[in-house]
């Protein structure tokens, strides 16, 4: 039976009298930080000296070193990239910890696959967004909020989890609903989800249309607005109202064509990948790859980072872009290196 949290169940005034220091100023780390404060909770920042931490200094926010911030700080949440995170943890973090402090995480990655080993007299907590930095930090300045995901990895202080509610309303995460998982469960369907949907699959499916209609002859361009542009302005209907409200919008063409021929394009053997692609999740392969090509100084991921960039798909929707004046500042530059 799925457990979920609201506004109502969330006390912020047990983050009252503390200071959470957001390690890392990024995707995540801005967001929830700009959320907290203006939740009205006291925020400091840790990082190294760089350009993150010149725009969390614009931003307001008092920064300092990762080791100074961890000393400072009654929540510590851990907002790095997660394949710099244990050695950022065990060289800055965990000397500093205070006993009795939360050390928090947005993704339970280094704590599932035995990364990071916390001390047993810390909190440790997830708070995972269901969603991207920069949503997170736009839809809660418009009033809602972003989901989210909570479990307790340990319980020090007795009071994890009503603190790790309170910290999900202060980035307004408790607007929209909070489920109570696992570290595990976070773990291994956000990466499933990443890899196999939201990020591989669409990304895949998208290339995989655009090519199809620019190899048969007809114009990249309208290729472009067909398999990418569109598919933003069809996501929304689903995400206002399932599957059903974009079906209702569509013409009944496009709803039996939906029905024809949707399944033969992620058929049988799609799902055959998305198992394996989860079974590699979930017993490790893809976690200890990933430290491997970190470990390595990520040759593939370099490589296939610059082919992707030049894919002919980026290039035209570049230019179609400049023409779109309400997309300025939607964009979100990397703030990190
Ligand atoms: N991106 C997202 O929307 C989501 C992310 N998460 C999780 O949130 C966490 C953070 O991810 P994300 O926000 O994408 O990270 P980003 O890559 O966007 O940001 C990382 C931040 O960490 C800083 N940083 C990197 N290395 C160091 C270091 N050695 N010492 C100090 N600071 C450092 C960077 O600063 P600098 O400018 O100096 O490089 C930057 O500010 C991860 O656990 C991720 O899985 C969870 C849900 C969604
Ligand atoms: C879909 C990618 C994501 O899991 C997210 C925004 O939730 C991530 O880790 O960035």
């Amino acid at each position: 039976m799925v457990k979920m949290y609201y506004d109502q169940d969330a006390q912020l005034d047990v983050l009252k009298g503390k200071t959470v220091a957001v390690i890392g100023y990024g995707s995540q780390g801005h967001a929830q930080a700009q959320n907290l404060r203006d939740s009205g909770v006291h925020v400091i920042i840790g990082l190294r000296p760089g350009r993150s931490w010149e725009q969390a200094e614009q931003d307001g926010f008092e920064v300092f070193e990762v080791d100074e911030a961890v000393r400072r700080a009654d929540v510590v949440q851990l907002l790095l990239p997660d394949e710099v995170q244990a050695k950022v943890y065990q060289e800055q973090v965990a000397p500093h910890l205070k006993s009795g402090s939360a050390l928090f995480f947005s993704h339970g990655f280094n704590i599932h696959f035995g990364q990071i080993q916390p001390a047993s007299d810390v909190d440790v907590v997830l708070i995972a967004p269901k969603g991207p930095g920069h949503l997170v930090r736009r839809v809660y300045v418009e009033g809602f909020g972003v989901p989210a995901l909570i479990a307790v990895h340990q319980n020090a202080s007795g009071q994890a989890k009503e603190l790790g509610l309170a910290y999900a309303k202060g980035i307004g995460a408790t607007r929209a609903g909070v489920i109570e998982t696992t570290f595990k469960e976070e773990t291994e369907t956000d990466l499933f989800g990443e890899q196999a949907v939201l990020c591989g699959g669409v990304s895949e499916l998208v290339k995989a249309g655009f090519e199809t209609l620019v190899e048969a002859g007809y114009q990249p361009e309208i290729a472009y607005f067909e398999c990418l542009h569109e598919l933003k302005l069809i996501v929304d209907l689903m995400y206002e109202g399932g599957l059903a409200n974009m079906r209702y919008s569509v013409s009944d063409t496009a709803e039996y064509g939906d029905y024809s021929s949707g399944k033969r394009v992620v058929g049988e053997a799609s799902r055959q990948a998305m198992k394996e692609v989860l079974k590699e999740i979930q017993d490790g392969t893809f976690a200890r790859n990933w430290i491997d090509e970190n470990r390595q100084g990520r040759p593939n991921f370099q490589r296939l980072r610059e082919e992707e960039r030049n894919h002919q798909l980026e290039r035209v929707g570049a230019e179609l872009r400049r023409m779109m004046a309400w997309l300025d500042g939607k964009k979100k530059e990397p703030v990190q290196s």
